[in-house]
């Protein structure tokens, strides 16, 4: 077992060259391990980003390397896993950006760290593309409930069928569509109403829905089997979220689904009180009222979606970039929007930094030259620079199983 000083880190000629004068605000490295005992003044560092540290020991003339994450200056790596640990009060973590990036690797790998410091863990995908079986290599489907194998607390995982819980949407919402109500309404001299329902257009909005109406709904049935008791053990929930454009049309869905569903119900009062003739359509036939009723529950479930996106005490979004300059300006705009739209949001993930080349690999310092100027950027950005930087390097395996998850997520939850 090992410490590094920060004397012995800033004694780097590298770490000096790259951060001119030295920045004086390292204090603290992690205990590293070796076996067996190594003496660490036969090791050189590196500096990959003022987070990351290349180290090489040289051990009975081998030469071993590895990363190791400081704590290092106070926006960039200030530890705060803790503040997400502690309590427990149910938290949910929605993570975020654009695809590819990694987001589901992290959400894995922050539900698995949560488990194996006592949280019982929900983790739940929305997304039509789902991963998180291929992230924790196991089978997840099924779009109920499954255990995940391996962390120390209860882990489970949901992959929520979107299209199905469209389906499921659709069904509730036929009351707006058939030919036979209107008929007979237009009997009744109530015809206008009927086509005040049609202008919604909630038929047409389900045969081609906008993206991200799917990940709405899909998220809206995650709160309905919340609200059940075989869900009270959980005290964390992460979200692994749908791409950027699709997350920013969902953040702004509930309030319309909201307006639309809520006017559907009021025109529908407005129709039972006007007639007891018409009332015999809704209320004698047996699927009208519970289609209704099965509105109404969407309805409110609608509400609590867009209560819990903007409740600052339970919720916070996530957002996963990686350092390409594309990437940063895509995560710059969905950090305005996210603030636009109230969404909590402090973390900002930098997943997959290369690592220093000890070689002369040309490919990978012109690679990593390119990165260190998108982190640059994400340093100067208005939108970014506020929020605390989670670097994760670019792991030489790919991150599959529990054991993968583990070790990502020691590394960026800090
Ligand atoms: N830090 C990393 N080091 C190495 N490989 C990584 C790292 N992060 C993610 N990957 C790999 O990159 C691939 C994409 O990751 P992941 O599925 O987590 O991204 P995603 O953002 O959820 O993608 P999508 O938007 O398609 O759902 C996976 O093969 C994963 O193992």
């Amino acid at each position: 077992m090992a410490t590094l000083s920060s004397s012995l880190l800033s004694s780097s000629p590298l770490y000096k060259s790259r951060f001119s004068p030295p920045p004086t605000l390292v204090s603290r490295i992690d205990f590293i391990s070796f076996s067996p005992r190594t003496t660490l003044s036969s090791s050189t560092i590196s500096v990959v980003s003022p987070a990351f540290l290349s180290i090489t020991v040289k051990q009975n003339h081998r030469r071993n390397s590895l990363q190791v994450k400081s704590v290092a200056s106070p926006t960039e790596t200030v530890s705060e896993f803790d503040e997400m640990v502690s309590g427990t009060r149910r938290k949910y973590y929605m993570l975020g950006g654009k695809g590819g990036v990694g987001k589901t690797s992290c959400a894995a790998s922050l539900a698995v760290r949560f488990a194996n410091n006592g949280h019982p863990t929900l983790v739940v995908s929305t997304d039509p593309a789902h991963s998180l079986s291929d992230s924790f290599a196991q089978d997840l489907t099924g779009g109920m409930l499954v255990p995940v194998e391996g962390p120390e607390a209860p882990l489970f995982a949901l992959e929520i069928n979107p299209e199905k819980a469209r389906e499921e949407f659709r069904s509730a919402s036929q009351m707006n569509g058939g030919t036979g109500v209107k008929d007979f309404m237009d009997g009744m001299g109530l015809g206008m109403l009927v086509e005040q329902l049609g202008e919604l257009k909630l038929g047409e909005l389900l045969d081609t829905p906008p993206p991200g109406l799917d990940e709405a709904i899909a998220i809206s049935k995650v709160i309905q089997f919340l609200e059940s008791p075989e869900y009270n053990m959980f005290t964390r929930i992460v979200f692994d979220t749908a791409p950027t454009g699709h997350t920013l049309r969902l953040l702004s869905l509930p309030d319309f689904l909201d307006a639309s569903i809520g006017k559907i119900l009021k025109l529908r009062q407005k129709i039972t009180s006007a007639t007891s003739a018409i009332k015999s359509v809704f209320g004698k036939e047996e699927n009208k009222p519970d289609a209704a009723d099965k509105l109404e529950r969407l309805r409110e479930r609608m509400v609590k979606v867009r209560e819990l996106f903007r409740d600052t005490e339970s919720t916070e979004f996530v957002i996963v970039t990686i350092p390409t300059v594309m990437a940063v300006s895509e995560s710059s705009r969905l950090s305005a929007s996210l603030k636009k739209e109230s969404v909590p949001v402090k973390r900002l993930i930098v997943n997959q930094i290369l690592p220093p080349s000890s070689s002369d690999c040309k490919f990978c310092s012109i690679k990593r030259k390119d990165q260190m100027r998108a982190l640059d950027m994400i340093r100067e950005d208005s939108e970014l620079s506020g929020l605390t930087l989670m670097e994760a390097p670019l792991v030489d395996m790919e991150i599959r199983g529990v054991p993968a998850l583990r070790f990502l997520g020691d590394i960026i939850w800090k």
